[in-house]
């Protein structure tokens, strides 16, 4: 073990194991948690790291690696749907799994989506792997849902669906699984009696159950990325496909043709609400796991000085702490945020399947703009932790670039990030809703007193100071304020359709005030939701070592966003001066238990698979030994000397 980590641990004043059980929801859950883990013990998941093979490789281990995984959940008997997320979590490390669309997509759609009779036929079809899925939405040319190309007409005398892809632009293009699924959900242009009725989805076959041969269907492969190599992310083109009518999900079309409108239209898009949810957790994970990587490196690396004395841990240069000890804090902050999302989900989809609609549009705005807002930070937040590791967080065995690359599209697919925050009509319908009186419930409850409070731009003198700076609460109701920036968004449609512009010409006019607004209510929630969280946590230690991470957050994030509290005249300019000063005095606070902190998290080394974020803080012997596992070392003289050089 490395002298300068064993030192760190001894510096915690906190009992580490229970913050673990915090972040975990009990002992219990952090047991099983680690029971899962044990099947990294596995020889039949040893494997050689992604980085030193092809695509073709990868993508080979990656199926050999999914196959294994489905064996194994049922030689352990591990059925439970949030167990087999934490095993697959824990198998799939840094990277993605070939079968993952399967799971995430195909099988909650046919879950949600399918009547009585489809999931007898196709949930033990699914379940068992016989039939492995995709998830075809996305277009070559269209993401927007209203917009796509692909039609599904229905044929009466045949009692089938015509499935067409009519243009270039309308090919299928990104579904996971190009190569390895034989089915689709397809999402398609319902046409019925000659009307379009707009998306529905639909269950296709794509390859030969036995052979895997294609059907007579153009499906592959759409070429190598950014990242995702051990993706086969596919095209799919269907030139006037016949499926059966049962293959509509939720059966929507009598044998007649006639149509029967769902209880709402947007139910089709259920399972990407579940996946946006998701990804909230996932923002939490991937930064946990890069502050993980970034601050053990930092504890054990030492570089130049401070004082004329030996080298210092680069750990104790104030720099190194202000870029890694907000993203610490905005690491448990998006944990804590993440579970709320997925009770959140849980509580509200549970109502939706009793019939109750009602908080749909809540749970669509919510889970839009948190996806959004928690991706985009966690993605410059791992690119920050992988510069603060120097040149050593370059190489591929730092794990930071490959959690770079294989995060970064979480703010693209499942709805681009801007298209998401750009969900925020609910945001401004609620606004106006609460101008006009009514009362709102939920967590947009706080904009009822906006009226009383008049949050607008006077300028700040006129305002009195209301925030004790070192006050949590004070700072949660500050955002809250902030986040009265919906009000500008809202004025600022009313100016433009005051200038006789049409409604979607003043809201694309307003676009930069709506994201903005979204964003702030984002933040508002993550700020609330992390203080909330504290008076739930008995144990005195845990709860100050947390409280100082959330003043933290609370206080980066206004320093960050300064202008809008300053011309809102939430904060004085002098209170502004202060928040600096208190910034650099928590980061002292956050040191000495900075690697406790991500000790928490309890990541395995095998889960981290990073060099330089190893528990025991052996860094530099372990590069020394993955560099010499370089397939260029392979031979003493590379055959190019043979060939080009000589
Ligand atoms: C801890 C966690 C651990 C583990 C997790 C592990 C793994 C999971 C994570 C990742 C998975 C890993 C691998 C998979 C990788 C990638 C998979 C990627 C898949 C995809 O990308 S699938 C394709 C996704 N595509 C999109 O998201 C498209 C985005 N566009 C849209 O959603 C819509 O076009 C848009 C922008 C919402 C507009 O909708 P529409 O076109 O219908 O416009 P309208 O004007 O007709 O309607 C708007 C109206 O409808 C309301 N609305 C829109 N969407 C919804 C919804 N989903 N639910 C409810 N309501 C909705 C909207 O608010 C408007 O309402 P209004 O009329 O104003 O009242
Ligand atoms: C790794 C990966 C996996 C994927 N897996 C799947 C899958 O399994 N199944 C599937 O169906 N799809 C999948 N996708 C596709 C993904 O869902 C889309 O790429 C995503 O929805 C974004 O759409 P787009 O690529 O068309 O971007 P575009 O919508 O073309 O966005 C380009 C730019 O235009 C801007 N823009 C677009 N519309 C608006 C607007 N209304 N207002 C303001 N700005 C706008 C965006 O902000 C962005 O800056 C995947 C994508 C990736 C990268």
């Amino acid at each position: 073990m490395n002298p300068d980590i064993v030192k760190e641990r001894q510096n915690a004043s906190f009992d580490v194991q229970k913050l673990t059980y915090i972040l975990d929801g009990g002992p219990e859950k952090t047991k099983r948690r680690r029971e899962i883990s044990l099947v990294l013990n596995d020889p039949d998941f040893d494997e050689e790291d992604p980085n030193f093979l092809s695509r073709s490789e990868r993508y080979e281990q990656a199926v050999r690696k999914s196959a294994q995984m489905i064996l194994k959940l049922r030689e352990y008997g591990i059925s439970d749907p949030a167990e087999i997320n934490c095993y697959k979590s824990v198998v799939r490390g840094n990277f993605h799994e070939s079968l993952g669309l399967h799971y995430v997509m195909f099988l909650p759609t046919l879950y949600s989506q399918c009547d009585q009779e489809q999931s007898k036929k196709w949930l033990p079809l699914a379940t068992s792997f016989e039939v492995l899925g995709t998830y075809a939405q996305t277009e070559l040319g269209h993401t927007h849902l209203r917009g796509l190309e692909t039609t599904a007409t229905f044929d009466p005398t045949t009692q089938e669906f015509v499935l067409n892809s009519p243009t270039v632009t309308s090919i299928k293009w990104w579904p996971g699984a190009g190569k390895t699924s034989n089915h689709a959900v397809v999402l398609a242009q319902l046409y019925t009696r000659g009307k379009c009725h707009g998306l529905h989805a639909f269950i296709v076959q794509l390859r030969h159950m036995d052979t895997h041969e294609p059907l007579p269907i153009l499906v592959g492969d759409i070429g190598p990325k950014f990242g995702f190599s051990e993706v086969d992310n596919g095209f799919l083109k269907l030139d006037h496909v016949r499926i059966p009518r049962e293959n509509m999900l939720m059966k929507h079309v009598e044998p007649d043709g006639r149509y029967v409108k769902p209880a709402s239209a947007k139910l089709t898009y259920g399972t990407m609400v579940f996946i946006r949810s998701l990804l909230v957790g996932l923002s939490a994970l991937v930064m946990a796991k890069s502050c993980t990587i970034a601050i053990r490196y930092s504890a054990v690396r030492h570089q130049s000085e401070i004082r004329s004395e030996p080298e210092p841990q680069i750990l104790d240069y104030q720099t190194q702490q202000y870029k890694l000890f907000p993203l610490l804090a905005t690491a448990y902050a998006f944990s804590f945020v993440g579970q709320y999302m997925t009770e959140t989900y849980y509580r509200i989809s549970g109502d939706i399947n009793q019939g109750d609609l009602s908080e749909l549009p809540e749970l669509h705005a919510v889970s839009a703009g948190l996806k959004a807002f928690t991706t985009w930070t966690t993605n410059t937040g791992i690119e920050v932790c992988r510069m603060s590791c120097g040149g050593h967080g370059y190489s591929r065995s730092s794990a930071l670039p490959d959690l770079y690359a294989e995060f970064t599209p979480t703010c693209t697919y499942e709805g681009e990030n801007t298209v998401m925050m750009l969900q925020t009509a609910y945001l401004v319908k609620s606004y106006r809703q609460a101008k006009a009186g009514e009362q709102l419930r939920g967590i947009m409850s706080y904009l009822n007193d906006m009226e009383q409070r008049h949050v607008r731009a006077h300028p700040a003198s006129a305002r009195p100071a209301l925030v004790d700076i070192n006050d949590l609460s004070d700072l949660v109701e500050s955002y809250k304020l902030r986040a009265a920036l919906v009000e500008s968004a809202a004025k600022s449609i009313q100016q433009e359709l005051q200038k006789r512009r049409s409604h979607e010409d003043a809201w694309n006019n307003s676009a930069i005030d709506l994201v903005k607004a979204s964003d702030a209510h984002c933040h508002y929630m993550v700020v609330k939701l992390f203080t909330d969280k504290l008076s739930e946590i008995g144990d005195p230690d845990i709860n100050l070592v947390l409280t100082t991470l959330a003043q933290l957050y609370a206080l980066h994030g206004i320093a960050l966003n300064s202008g809008d509290f300053l011309q809102a005249g939430l904060l004085t300019v002098p209170q502004m001066q202060q928040i600096p000063v208190r910034i650099k005095e928590l980061l002292c606070l956050i040191r000495p238990n900075a690697v406790a902190l991500v000790d928490a998290f309890d990541f395995p080394d095998k889960v981290l698979s990073s060099v330089l974020g190893r528990y025991d803080g052996n860094v530099y012997e372990n590069l020394f030994e993955w560099a010499r596992r370089s397939p260029l070392n392979a031979t003493e003289v590379h055959e190019s000397f043979h060939k080009y050089l000589k």
